[in-house]
């Protein structure tokens, strides 16, 4: 027999608990062999916690006994609590028997169940699902509303992994997820490049010219401005969470002055038609995509290998900390493939100058870089040493496997 997770149960939101106004809000999970306490920091977290509560309890083993699943919520016991988990069991009407743990069970991965489970930000059609089914092709892709709550997915053993975008060759790097990368202690085990192939979809009869606003993803309306600029020049531009998203909102309210920026299949999931097709701004658009799970993997080197690395550079150690970081590479024949700075939120500005002339304020900076050498290699290993002199904070974010799928401008047409 199969864990909880194959015979279908689902759980339908009714209603959220009472203690909806208590933050941070800590609840604690008993369902037969298994319980687990998780904590939602802030209010959003809650809100999509019943999303999350139910994709992890449907992966437990015992399906039964639902009522006593949710055991504690900001230590009330459960009878005062009812956090509106209704189970629908979509198989033949019946619950699964209890099936005790077998050791399959605590294998690391996949987890309860015969698929991986992972974790994207968005909903069915969008890019990073597709992202999520070609890193790992059967997998079961988890939708989530924010790329924190993806990340959160994954450390609170919801899923197994998290498929995340980073960068786009259009519209540049996804900033929030860098930060993201910093302030959780997730591994980078991969990563994936898809070809991002952009449709204007509105509902079924609705002429271009009719349309008087396209929402989507900012990147997705960042990659298609010059077509966008052409195809609908009067219609305002919003931004919405995700691409598929947006598509889902104008099926949904029934939207005849509204297009959608997203992909063939978000338009055939949500039935919409397809007004243009392929309106990327450059026809070999590519995002890049991390994949991330909580243990890192053992680098090798029998294959190409990226490592990734994010560092702050130490005060005192003069100006140049920047070049002699880059050169300890250099020197090695080490490539770098990406340099991307973001604010050293601790210690965001140093004040520079002796007073003679006033003092002036440098912004500092974490650095990540990404370079072409895995963590199994003598030479990598010396460059950190180096490195790690002239910085304050150095991390290994991951050192993976490069993708090195063959890749061509008429690839694109795939996504
Ligand atoms: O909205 C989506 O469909 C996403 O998967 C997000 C996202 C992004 O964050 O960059 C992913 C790929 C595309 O570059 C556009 C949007």
């Amino acid at each position: 027999m199969q864990a909880a997770s194959s015979c279908n149960l689902k759980f339908r939101s009714t209603k959220t608990t009472r203690f909806s106004h208590a933050i941070p809000k800590r609840v604690a999970v008993r369902c037969g062999y298994w319980s687990e306490s998780f904590t939602f920091p802030n209010r959003a977290d809650w809100q999509s916690s019943c999303a999350i509560l139910s994709s992890k309890v449907a992966s437990v083993q015992d399906p039964g006994s639902l009522t006593d699943k949710i055991a504690v919520v900001n230590g009330h016991k459960n009878g005062s609590v009812d956090l509106g988990l209704v189970p629908v069991d979509t198989t033949n009407g019946k619950l699964a028997p209890v099936q005790p743990l077998t050791i399959t069970d605590l294998s690391p991965a996949p987890l309860h169940g015969s698929s991986l489970r992972v974790a994207y930000q968005g909903v069915p059609g969008a890019y990073s699902e597709a992202a999520a089914g070609k890193a790992y092709p059967n997998c079961d892709a988890i939708p989530c509303d924010q790329f924190d709550v993806a990340f959160q997915a994954v450390e609170l053993w919801i899923a197994d992994r998290a498929v995340l975008p980073v960068e786009n060759s259009l519209g540049g790097s996804i900033h929030r997820n860098y930060d993201l990368l910093l302030r959780h202690r997730l591994h980078i085990v991969g990563e994936v490049q898809t070809p991002v192939h952009h449709c204007l979809l509105a509902l079924p009869g609705v002429r271009t010219d009719c349309v008087s606003r396209v929402i989507s993803h900012p990147q997705a309306l960042a990659q298609t401005e010059q077509s966008l600029d052409k195809l609908t020049p009067r219609a305002v531009r919003e931004a919405f969470h995700d691409t598929a998203g947006a598509a889902e909102y104008i099926a949904t309210n029934n939207l005849h002055d509204t297009a959608a920026v997203a992909s063939a299949r978000a338009a055939e999931l949500y039935g919409l038609e397809i007004l243009a097709d392929g309106i990327q701004d450059d026809p070999g658009n590519v995002t890049r995509f991390l994949m991330l799970a909580r243990e890192p993997i053992i680098p090798r080197t029998d294959r190409p290998f990226k490592t990734s690395i994010v560092f702050a550079a130490q005060e005192h150690k003069g100006t140049s900390v920047l070049f002699k970081v880059l050169s300890a590479f250099a020197f090695r024949n080490i490539s770098l493939t990406k340099i991307e700075s973001r604010p050293h939120h601790n210690r965001p500005l140093r004040v520079v100058g002796d007073g003679s002339f006033g003092t002036s304020k440098n912004f500092e900076y974490m650095f990540y870089v990404d370079f072409e050498a895995s963590m199994a290699e003598a030479r990598a290993q010396n460059a950190l040493s180096e490195v790690q002199e002239y910085t304050s904070f150095l991390r290994v974010l991951g050192s993976y496997p490069m993708d090195m799928t063959p890749w061509s401008m008429s690839s694109t047409e795939d996504a």
